[in-house]
């Protein structure tokens, strides 16, 4: 069945933030859930079909990171904040005093689309180079404003996460059901990692840990870095047993889609903690997962995810709770954890596993993300932590000259 819309002048009523900002119409644009409603609002990004996973997220700021957070690669994006782009786009290529992409999570946009309510036209900060309407645009990426966030969202809680459609202008298809992409279905983990390793140097480095990349985020770099650990980036799936003994630790990163995709770095994770027992390793977000898997757990698809930057993680070895930053869509079970770990956080809202630990190894990870961006850094400590590792196991261990690793001949940046 196809419906046909006439491009509208917007009414004046309910768009405010598109009224104050523009006169001129905009296309219009339908959102499709699979089995499920159709919303219509109007097109604000790039005038391009797309479907994925229809995903939502609570948080009040940091559209600009979440949406270049490579863990949301695939996926459509639903603001459950009204109002959003009221304070623009920052600037993707400014960089900080490592070379780390000083606003992004990475160079680009992740999602391949966002739904709003009510979208800001005209925005106002000192760090904003661009509207959110225009960066959409540039990059390839579709958004929808004028749906109401609320109805959506209620649904996507009942039914779970679903799969969906953003069709732009004037004509859908909405019986087609062919074109529903499953982002889940492949290895997203693939097209997000550094196509090749590369080095960035900490000023005054004490320690060097190797980050496996499957698909990090910017902040989780400058974390490493700036507490005085250069590191040294790889693909996710290079086989680290055959030179973690180089390395004074190892780290697994956030990234998109199901863990179950990464058989490959499972089993260098695997052959890595068998080989290297008193090796600090830890994990975020995918990287708690993949850990797990190694370890021998299990992983499961959640109803809906957790994506938010105010989620409450119970610390269970010191009883206190932490306001945590969260974006993902799985998680380990913690009913099938090894027995030499025990379960670090839960979740305080649904009592998901939020982290594992070794009960007599420098192993542990989380499902939260300490590094925030967005969110409260309330358990930022966890890199401390880490780093108390790291000084320990470098007190027992000779590692190789940084010489022999030849890092001064690698890239400076990510690889893509
Ligand atoms: N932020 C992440 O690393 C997400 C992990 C995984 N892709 C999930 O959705 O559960």
């Amino acid at each position: 069945m196809f419906r046909t819309f006439t491009k509208l002048a917007l009414p004046a009523t309910r768009w405010n933030s598109i009224r104050l900002s523009s006169t001129k119409s905009l296309d219009r644009a339908t959102l499709t859930i699979r089995d499920g409603p159709i919303f219509n609002g109007y097109s604000f990004g790039a005038d391009k079909n797309v479907s994925g996973e229809a995903v939502f997220t609570t948080s009040l700021v940091g559209y600009p990171e979440s949406m270049t957070d490579p863990s949301y690669r695939g996926q459509i994006l639903v603001f459950t904040q009204p109002l959003i782009g009221n304070y623009g786009v920052p600037s993707g290529t400014a960089r900080d005093e490592y070379n780390l992409l000083k606003y992004f999570e990475s160079p680009h946009i992740q999602c391949i689309g966002i739904v709003v309510s009510d979208v800001a036209l005209q925005y106002s900060h000192w760090t904003a180079v661009e509207s959110l309407s225009q960066w959409c645009k540039r990059e390839g990426v579709a958004a929808i404003t004028g749906v109401d966030t609320r109805e959506l969202v209620t649904y996507l809680r009942e039914q779970g996460s679903s799969l969906a459609k953003l069709s732009i202008g004037e004509t859908y298809d909405a019986d087609e059901d062919a074109a529903f992409d499953d982002p889940s279905s492949v290895n997203l983990v693939h097209k997000v990692t550094t196509k090749a390793p590369f080095h960035v140097p900490s000023p005054n480095a004490k320690y060097h840990v190797a980050v496996l990349d499957c698909g990090v985020k910017e902040n989780i770099l400058r974390s490493l870095v700036s507490r005085g650990a250069s590191i040294t980036v790889l693909p996710y799936n290079y086989p680290i047993q055959k030179s973690a003994d180089k390395f004074d630790g190892v780290f697994i990163s956030n990234g998109p889609g199901d863990p179950t995709h990464c058989s490959a770095t499972v089993e260098n994770l695997k052959e890595t903690m068998e080989k290297f027992p008193d090796l600090p390793i830890f994990g975020i977000c995918l990287g708690h997962q993949l850990l797990a898997l190694a370890s021998g757990a299990k992983t499961v698809k959640l109803k809906y995810g957790n994506r938010a930057h105010n989620i409450p993680a119970l610390d269970l070895l010191s009883g206190k709770c932490h306001i945590t930053s969260q974006n993902h869509g799985y998680a380990v079970d913690a009913k099938t954890l090894h027995p030499d770990f025990q379960e670090y956080f839960i979740n305080l809202n649904d009592l998901s596993n939020e982290g594992m630990i070794h009960k007599t190894r420098p192993i542990f990870s989380t499902q939260f993300h300490p590094e925030a961006k967005g969110g409260p850094l309330d358990s930022s400590y966890l890199f401390d932590r880490y780093f108390d590792l790291l000084k320990e196991y470098k007190k027992s261990h000779l590692k190789l000259s940084p010489d022999d690793l030849l890092i001064d001949i690698l890239p400076k940046e990510r690889v893509v």
